[in-house]
């Protein structure tokens, strides 16, 4: 099969159009040609395709001619691999005899298992973060926030004693109405991947659960379970729920000693998942201390896979996460977009003062983070204390959280005596947070990224952080594009987020966003700071995950050039910084976190 490369190194597979038996798989271009990328579950109507360069016929397609000799019988219902919008589209023989081929909606219950403050709604938001990201419409439905808004009388730990019958049916009660409202989401508002998020701690429960969806079409269920044997981290977990719902403006110490009683309450019936699962055959993962461990039973399909290739990598380390585009480019001045120009003389100043910046962060986030560890120590040592604790071993179970922190991850140290020469306290333990530095492998990331001294930056190029390929119109400017593509110009505008760029290598938001899952997980693994030196689309595409933007927003976010974002992992969320390079004082200014575009014009200049 002929095959040529573009002009970045992309090879193009030039297929005999007229095979026998071609099958409309969707490869790279193929979108634009079969009109919006179809869901991978509706018939796109070749007829309403977007206008291309080529007509379909000369359209050089990289498909594998399949033999004619050998009809494998197609699925006829539902699709067992996987799904991807806008990444796979299954087309079923035209002459089936069914007259309506079901296309069934592969969806996934997630169903959290744990005792309190393990972590569960922790993992619910990122999950929903992640399947939403990687445009699966998921939801959470969480049976305490239910209880809170139906409940009358306060939340203390007597209520949840399972030996008082009036009190477990309502909790019960909570939970069934809670399952009733994911299943109603599922089946009326186009829901994927729908999670129970609730503690479901007996098996009972768990059966009775299965037995309620096993009559959805189509619907698998998967049972996650978080569980924690790590005291220090239970501790911390147990103050944060002080500045939770249930004990906001409360008595911190006494909020504490309910919370643990509340825990002990769920703790007389708990029953962890095993055998028992096991042998109903259900499929579960169970994350062990933050993913020390992970065991995963009986996992199958697409969707359950991505759960448990995420949870393998999350953790809950203090980092920062910095983004920024390259400094400007020769291109940006022209406006022309794509292509591999080097950075201008203010682009180069900009990589100078970036670094220089970021190395003054480094250091005030690890003053801020020693701080933050002597706070908690001091709290954990009150609440100790108040359990009846004797002072010294208070101190002691304290002191273990802070030295806890201040340990580096175990990814790699940075060198204490390169650092020793820096005259403030948090090098006192001799260690500076790694920090990594990953670029793009385009000519204005890379020169961006050489401003960062490889012996205190762990600094790397990617590919995959390569800036969306505009195919046939790499070089052009919008105006260009808008005159004389004006159909292409009006398709891109017309759906930004699923419009790949046609010619070799043109690709969509959607085809970036598949590009960048192996990064964002990456991200999620690392356990110390990073900065990610990439450009418009690919900080769009970041910044949307962490951001957890809707699909209609993500390719309009508004992400100049010469401004930073940091994004700093917190146990309820995300915490977002923004600053703008002031390049006459040569300084950043922090200004409020801003980036939606709600203009939503699909062009706006580079
Ligand atoms: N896998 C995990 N194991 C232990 N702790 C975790 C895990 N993931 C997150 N955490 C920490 O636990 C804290 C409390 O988590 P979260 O509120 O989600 O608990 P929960 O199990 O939902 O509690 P509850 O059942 O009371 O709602 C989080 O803020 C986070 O710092
Ligand atoms: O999706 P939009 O808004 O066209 O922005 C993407 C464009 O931005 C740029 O990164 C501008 O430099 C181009 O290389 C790229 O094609």
């Amino acid at each position: 099969m002929p095959v040529s490369s573009d002009s970045r190194g992309n090879s193009v597979f030039h297929g005999d159009v007229n095979s026998p038996g071609r099958s409309l798989t969707s490869s790279p271009g193929s979108a634009s040609r079969l009109g919006r990328a179809a869901s991978w579950h509706e018939r796109p109507n070749l007829d309403s395709r977007f206008p291309s360069f080529h007509a379909l016929s000369e359209t050089p397609v990289s498909t594998v001619p399949s033999s004619p000799r050998i009809k494998p019988r197609l699925q006829k219902k539902r699709s067992v691999t996987m799904s991807i919008p806008g990444q796979t589209f299954t087309k079923l023989n035209q002459s089936s005899s069914a007259s309506s081929v079901e296309y069934a909606d592969d969806k996934l219950v997630v169903v959290m298992v744990g005792l309190p403050a393990r972590g569960k709604s922790y993992i619910v938001n990122k999950l929903v973060r992640y399947y939403n990201w990687l445009q699966y419409s998921c939801k959470a439905f969480n049976a305490g926030n239910l209880r809170r808004k139906q409940q009358a009388h306060d939340s203390s730990a007597a209520f949840f004693d399972p030996t008082v019958p009036a009190n477990a049916r309502l909790l019960d009660e909570y939970a069934s109405q809670t399952l009733e409202a994911l299943i109603h989401w599922l089946q009326h508002e186009n829901g994927i991947v729908g999670i129970f998020d609730a503690t479901n701690s007996t098996l009972e429960r768990r059966k009775s659960i299965v037995e309620r969806l096993q009559d959805l079409p189509y619907v698998t269920v998967l049972f996650i379970e978080s569980v924690c044997s790590d005291e220090q981290l239970l501790a911390s977990n147990m103050m944060l729920k002080l500045r939770g719902p249930d004990y906001k403006g409360k008595d911190p110490q006494q909020s504490l000693l309910d919370f643990q009683n509340r825990v002990r309450m769920y703790e007389k019936k708990y029953e962890p998942l095993g055998e028992k699962e096991e042998n109903l055959n259900y499929r579960y993962i169970k994350v062990i201390n933050v993913g020390k461990k992970v065991v995963a039973y009986n996992i199958q399909g697409f969707l359950t896979g991505q759960a448990v290739f995420f949870l393998l990598n999350f953790n809950l380390s203090p980092r920062q996460i910095w983004l920024t585009r390259h400094g400007e480019s020769e291109d940006n001045v022209k406006g022309r977009i794509g292509g591999d120009a080097p950075l201008t003389p203010l682009g180069l100043q900009f990589r100078e003062d970036l670094a220089k910046f970021i190395a003054e962060q480094r250091i005030l986030f690890q003053e801020r983070l020693h701080i933050a560890q002597l706070q908690k120590s001091d709290m954990l040592q009150g609440a100790a204390i108040a359990a009846g604790e004797s002072s010294e071993t208070a101190a002691t179970a304290a002191t273990s959280v802070v030295a806890a922190a201040a340990v580096p991850s175990d990814d790699f140290t940075s060198d204490p005596d390169h650092d020793h020469d820096q005259s403030n306290s948090c090098y006192d333990d001799g260690f500076l947070k790694p920090f990594s530095v990953w670029s793009s492998m385009m000519k204005r990331s890379l020169q961006t990224a050489a401003a960062f001294d490889e012996d205190a930056y762990d600094v790397k190029a990617m590919k995959m952080l390569d800036e969306i390929c505009s195919g046939m119109c790499e070089g052009m400017t919008y105006k260009e594009i808008r005159t004389q593509y004006p159909a292409e110009y009006e398709a891109r505008k017309h759906d930004k987020l699923q419009y790949r760029y046609p010619g070799s290598g043109g690709e969509s938001y959607l085809d970036v966003i598949y590009r960048l899952q192996s990064v964002i997980v990456e991200i999620e693994r690392l356990q110390h700071h990073v900065l990610i030196i990439g450009h418009r689309v690919i900080m769009r595409i970041i910044l949307a995950y962490f951001l957890g933007c809707g699909r209609e927003d993500i390719a309009y976010l508004n992400v100049p050039l010469h401004t930073v974002y940091c994004i700093e992992p917190r146990p309820y969320g995300t915490d977002t910084y923004q600053y703008n390079y002031d390049p006459v004082n040569r300084r950043f200014v922090q200004v409020p976190f801003s980036v939606v575009n709600k203009a939503h014009d699909a062009f706006e200049e580079l």
